[in-house]
């Protein structure tokens, strides 16, 4: 079992990523990384900061000659906008910055955050709890795919709804999903992609945001992921658990999980057939790959609902910390939606777990002695 640890502020120097426990001996493709970085970086709706940063990892440790080495892999991700926040976010040389952030906006950790941590400036806040920081969990999930795709197990995701705008049809064909990686927002049917352009195009024009929902499809997983036995040992809610620890998720769904709460159990519970070639398997999926809180072998689907950005260019009311007079909160630059984006960390954020638990079922020090444990089982 390996654990991360993530550090950096949103316009710092840069942004740091730590893996500890990671198996020896795992080939890394350091530009599927910044392939898997630079997916996380489209999808329209994204503000300026997308055309300034180009994020690419720069491996400090853990990997020599390609391959993993079993000591913590540690990277950086550079911030080019530092370049342009210098003067303030140095960490040594403190210059009087541009004025205090006071108005902190509805829907972010501003006010909260400042009334924590004891700051005056809401700087202090915001330059962490940005989903900035979410580069550098892609980079994780990256290096935890490669190990994953040794085995066969892959994560694709693609965005069913922006807005109001949303896609009816569940897509079960991971090779539609591939063929769309290449589009804006990642949507498999060009005509609904198109609305969904529409629909961001005119928050943005009325300074407003929006939100969405996407989805997770994990292929390959083995039966025995997770357990019954504990309720933290469960798959379903690791999963979940690391879902929404990304910034704007709100809801996380397992399979047709609210839609099943409104059905007959005749029609919900997946029945099991067995095949000698196949072994078990299902006709249906409704559970979404996890039942008793492990992987049932079947395709492990989750849903993810992102709540709308909460800058905005037409600002909400608030209150200013200095006056506690009513202001118009703080704006200074934004995406206006994100769910694109939020996708890809969600597919690396998901990948992750399964690498952990995984690597808990069949896990060992090196790739060799962890393959010979997965033959075997
Ligand atoms: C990929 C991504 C990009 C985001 N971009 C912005 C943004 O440009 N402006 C903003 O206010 N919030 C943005 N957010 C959302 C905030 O980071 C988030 O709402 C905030 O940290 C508060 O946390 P919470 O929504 O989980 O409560 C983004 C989130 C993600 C996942
Ligand atoms: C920097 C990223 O997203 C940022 C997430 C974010 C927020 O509040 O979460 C606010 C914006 O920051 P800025 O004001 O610097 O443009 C986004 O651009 C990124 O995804 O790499």
């Amino acid at each position: 079992m390996f654990r991360l640890i993530t550090a950096g502020e949103s316009h710092g120097k840069g942004l740091v990523g730590v893996l500890e426990g990671f198996p020896s001996n795992v080939a890394i493709d350091i530009e599927a990384i910044n392939k898997d970085l630079a997916r996380r970086q489209k999808g329209y709706g994204r503000g300026g900061r997308m055309k300034i940063e180009k994020d690419q990892v720069e491996i400090l440790s853990g990997i020599r000659g390609g391959k993993t080495l079993g000591s913590p892999i540690s990277f950086l991700i550079e911030n080019k906008d530092y370049a342009n926040w210098e003067a303030y976010m140095n960490p040594v040389a403190i210059e009087e910055g541009p004025r205090r952030v006071t108005e902190p906006r509805p829907g972010h950790a501003d006010l909260t955050g400042a009334m924590k941590y004891g700051f005056k400036d809401i700087r202090n806040v915001l330059e962490r709890s940005s989903a900035r920081e979410t580069a550098v969990r892609v980079a994780l999930g990256s290096i935890a795919a490669q190990l994953m795709k040794v085995f066969n197990i892959e994560v694709v995701s693609h965005v069913t709804a922006i807005g109001k705008t949303s896609l009816e049809e569940r897509i079960e064909a991971i090779e539609k999903i591939k063929l769309a990686e290449a589009s804006e927002v990642r949507c498999c049917d060009a005509a609904k992609e198109t609305a969904m352009i529409e629909e961001i195009k005119k928050a943005k024009e009325e300074g407003d945001s929006l939100g969405g929902i996407f989805e997770i499809h994990i292929t390959g997983a083995p039966a025995g992921l997770g357990s019954y036995v504990q309720w933290d040992r469960k798959l379903d809610a690791k999963l979940t658990y690391a879902l929404m620890g990304i910034q704007a998720i709100k809801a996380v769904e397992i399979g047709y999980g609210f839609e099943n709460a409104q059905k007959k159990g005749s029609l919900v519970h997946d029945e099991i057939f067995f095949q000698e070639e196949k072994g078990y398997y299902r006709d249906t999926n409704h559970a979404g790959g996890i039942e008793g809180g492990m992987s049932n072998g079947e395709n492990i689907v989750l849903r993810c609902a992102m709540k709308p950005i909460p800058t905005l260019y037409k600002p909400l009311r608030t209150v200013d910390i200095d006056t506690k007079k009513e202001v118009l909160a703080t704006v200074e630059r934004s995406d206006t939606c994100a769910v694109p984006a939020a996708s890809v960390v969600g597919e690396m954020v998901a990948i992750t777990v399964i690498a952990q638990e995984f690597l808990r079922k069949y896990g060992a020090d090196s790739l060799e002695e962890i393959t010979k444990r997965w033959k075997e089982c």
